[in-house]
């Protein structure tokens, strides 16, 4: 039986409990949340995890697996103290490792730990494939991200297009992952988990459409180099509970504790 502690109950963590709910071989034991969050994650967990108690700090407890599902915050608030301590950790929200220094940060709290940290791959695909390529040398890496004008809402993009009335797809931007991260530090997870498996920040290319032809988060990797090349489309469809997060990003964080958990791992 693998003890989980879970950061975060939004659309990510409540969907991952709620899958795993009928798995015999995780338990899920705490839910961090902030203060201020805490009586809506109670009720969430009351029926997903009944018997996994609601907290604002890990405290002195020691999971087996200690798994981010919350924001950029929570690396820096748990993450990485809970690695010093020596307990594994896997993180979500990878957007956040593009603030200089803080991929730096957790790999040294892992080390002082003598643990690991694993990054998931989330709404994208393929990062085996990225990753492996990255080995033999990578020539380009061009990630194309393609929204419904909504989910560009409360972003840079809606100051400089009135995205209500977008009648045909509009790049919003062109630049590299690094300045994506910076200007669209919510919807930066698949192009810095895109330039950590690959040729970094500064030379990933991004491209940013919102699209009132689409209705799915579309993810588009066009990666070449001594290995040969791929191309990759993913049509995320959205989580009812948040736009801006696509449904496959839940069953990579379940099919990661799963992996933990069971005896085969694929
Ligand atoms: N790697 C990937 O491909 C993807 C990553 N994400 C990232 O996953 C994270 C969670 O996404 P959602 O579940 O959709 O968000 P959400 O907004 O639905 O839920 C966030 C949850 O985290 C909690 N929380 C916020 N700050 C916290 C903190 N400092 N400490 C502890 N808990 C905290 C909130 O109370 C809430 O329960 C976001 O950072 C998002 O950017 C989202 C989609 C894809
Ligand atoms: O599709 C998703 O779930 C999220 C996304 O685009 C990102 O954060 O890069």
């Amino acid at each position: 039986m693998l003890h989980v502690s879970m950061i975060g109950c939004g659309a990510i963590g409540a969907g991952v409990m709620e899958i795993l709910k009928s798995d015999p071989e995780v338990a899920f034991d705490m839910v961090v949340v902030p203060e201020a969050h805490m009586e809506r994650a109670r009720s969430t967990v009351s029926t997903l995890a009944p018997a996994a108690q609601v907290v604002s700090r890990l405290g002195e407890e020691r999971p087996d697996l200690l798994i981010e599902c919350a924001g950029h915050q929570a690396i820096s608030e748990h993450i990485i103290p809970a690695l010093e301590r020596g307990i594994a950790c896997m993180v979500v929200s990878i957007g956040a490792l593009s603030e200089p220094g803080l991929v730096d940060k957790l790999e040294a709290a892992a080390r002082a730990g003598r643990t690991q940290v694993q990054l998931l791959s989330g709404a994208i695909g393929a990062i085996d494939a990225l990753a492996a390529a990255k080995i033999g040398g990578l020539d380009a890496v061009i990630y194309t991200g393609r929204k419904p004008p909504q989910a560009w809402k409360d972003t840079p993009a809606e100051s400089a297009f009135n995205l209500d009335t977008l009648q045909e797809a509009t790049m919003i931007f062109e630049g590299s992952a690094r300045e994506a991260a910076r200007l669209y530090p919510k919807n930066a997870n698949v192009a810095a988990t895109l330039s950590l498996a690959g040729l970094g920040l500064d030379q990933t290319q991004v491209r940013l459409y919102a699209d009132p032809g689409v209705s799915e988060n579309i993810h588009h990797v066009d990666a070449s180099g001594a290995f040969g090349g791929f191309e990759l489309t993913m049509r995320g469809k959205p989580l009812a509970a948040n736009p801006k997060t696509s449904a496959l990003t839940v069953y990579s964080v379940v099919r990661a504790l799963g992996n933990r958990a069971h005896a085969l791992s694929i």
